[in-house]
């Protein structure tokens, strides 16, 4: 094997000259931030320390010379050793440059074990006969980028997780806030806006499946009387007492909506005339239990040429002064044959 490339005159190196090469690799040697390490590939294949740069002798923590000759499971504890010994091996039989990133643990001045990470340049030196006795290798510490490294993804991981939660709970808000918007503010039973939305999409269903659907108006009995003997307050509670009543005798998939003052609309999806008559009574018998109240109720269901849901309402309205009519404190229902075809 000859070293005419040392002679290569185009290489940028060759201005240094071969007579300083010598002085160049000390310095380099010498002066070099990073670790530098020579090892020497025994004949029995074990690799041993044949020198180490001022900065890693530093970074080991060891007298002068005190790594030189010594096998590499001598200085580096289990297992990390063994990665060191088979990424040497390898090197070897490739004979090619590897460059590779690799943890490590080592005794720190204090004389406590570090951690260290570095990213390791090791090359192959090939003897005048082609052989190769040793491995080049440099070292750049890389722990503190590492570190960095690993603290902002865990910051991230943090961000992500806080950004979830706040997420959830803004869909938590969004959909208290959505639920607020369908409420009333006093007795919490449905708004009229939203008993109308609903009914009107209920009324849609009931035609496409062919399904029954009824309405209860409600109206409380001489309310302007509490209103008047007991005061606004009082006459406020009766009515927060009679929703929290009436929605005890209803079925989830009711819809108890608060449609004027004192007045409330109840839409029963897939009851009957009778269902919901039978549902309005004992609604009403509920109340006058409560003894704070009476109520007068109209029941009335969807007929054949009913065109919208608004014709139920009328009926159920109409139902509702008929019962106020014949003495209030009643349920009075109004059957589908008084709907005119067409009406609604
Ligand atoms: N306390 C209270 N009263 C209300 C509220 N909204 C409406 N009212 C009152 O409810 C009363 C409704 O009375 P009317 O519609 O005249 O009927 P009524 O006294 O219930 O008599 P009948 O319906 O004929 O039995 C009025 O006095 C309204 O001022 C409310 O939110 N709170």
């Amino acid at each position: 094997m000859t070293h005419d490339h040392l002679r290569d005159s185009s290489h940028p190196l060759a201005a240094i000259g071969i007579d300083d090469a010598w002085q160049f690799i000390r310095d380099l040697w010498n002066h070099f931030p990073e670790n530098m390490f020579v090892i020497r590939v025994a004949d029995n294949g074990d690799f041993l320390v044949e020198a180490v740069n001022p900065v890693q002798e530093a970074m080991l923590n060891l007298p002068p010379g005190a790594c030189i000759g010594k096998r590499i499971d001598e200085l580096m504890p289990e297992p990390g050793c063994r990665d060191i010994i088979a990424r040497y091996r390898r090197c070897v039989e490739r004979g090619e440059p590897m460059r590779y990133e690799e943890r490590g643990v080592y005794d720190g001045m204090d004389g406590t074990p570090q951690d260290g990470y570095w990213i390791t340049l090791l090359m192959p030196i090939r003897a005048h006969d082609g052989v190769i006795r040793h491995l080049f290798g440099i070292s750049q510490n890389v722990t503190d980028i590492h570190r960095a490294r690993v603290a902002l993804e865990q910051q991230n991981e943090r961000l992500e997780q806080r950004v979830i939660e706040r997420t959830r709970e803004l869909e938590a808000l969004n959909r208290q806030l959505e639920e607020q918007a369908n409420r009333d503010g006093l007795t919490h039973a449905f708004n009229r806006r939203y008993l109308y939305e609903t009914a009107a999409g209920e009324y849609q269903r009931a035609r496409r499946y062919g399904t029954n659907l009824s309405a209860i108006m409600l109206d409380v009995d001489q309310f302007k009387a509490f209103n008047d003997e007991r005061g606004h307050h009082y006459g406020d509670m009766v009515l927060v007492d009679l929703v929290r009543t009436a929605q005890y005798e209803l079925r989830s998939s009711d819809r108890l909506g608060r449609v004027g003052g004192d007045e409330f609309m109840i839409l029963l999806p897939e009851a009957d005339l009778a269902r919901a008559h039978a549902t309005a009574e004992r609604i009403r018998e509920a109340v006058s239990g409560r003894a704070l109240c009476t109520v007068s109720l109209g029941v009335a269901e969807l007929a054949p040429g009913d065109a919208a849901v608004d014709a139920v309402f009328h009926r159920a309205d109409a139902a509702l002064r008929h019962a106020k009519r014949s003495g209030r404190a009643r349920t009075s229902a109004l059957p589908a044959a008084h709907a005119s075809p067409g009406s609604g």
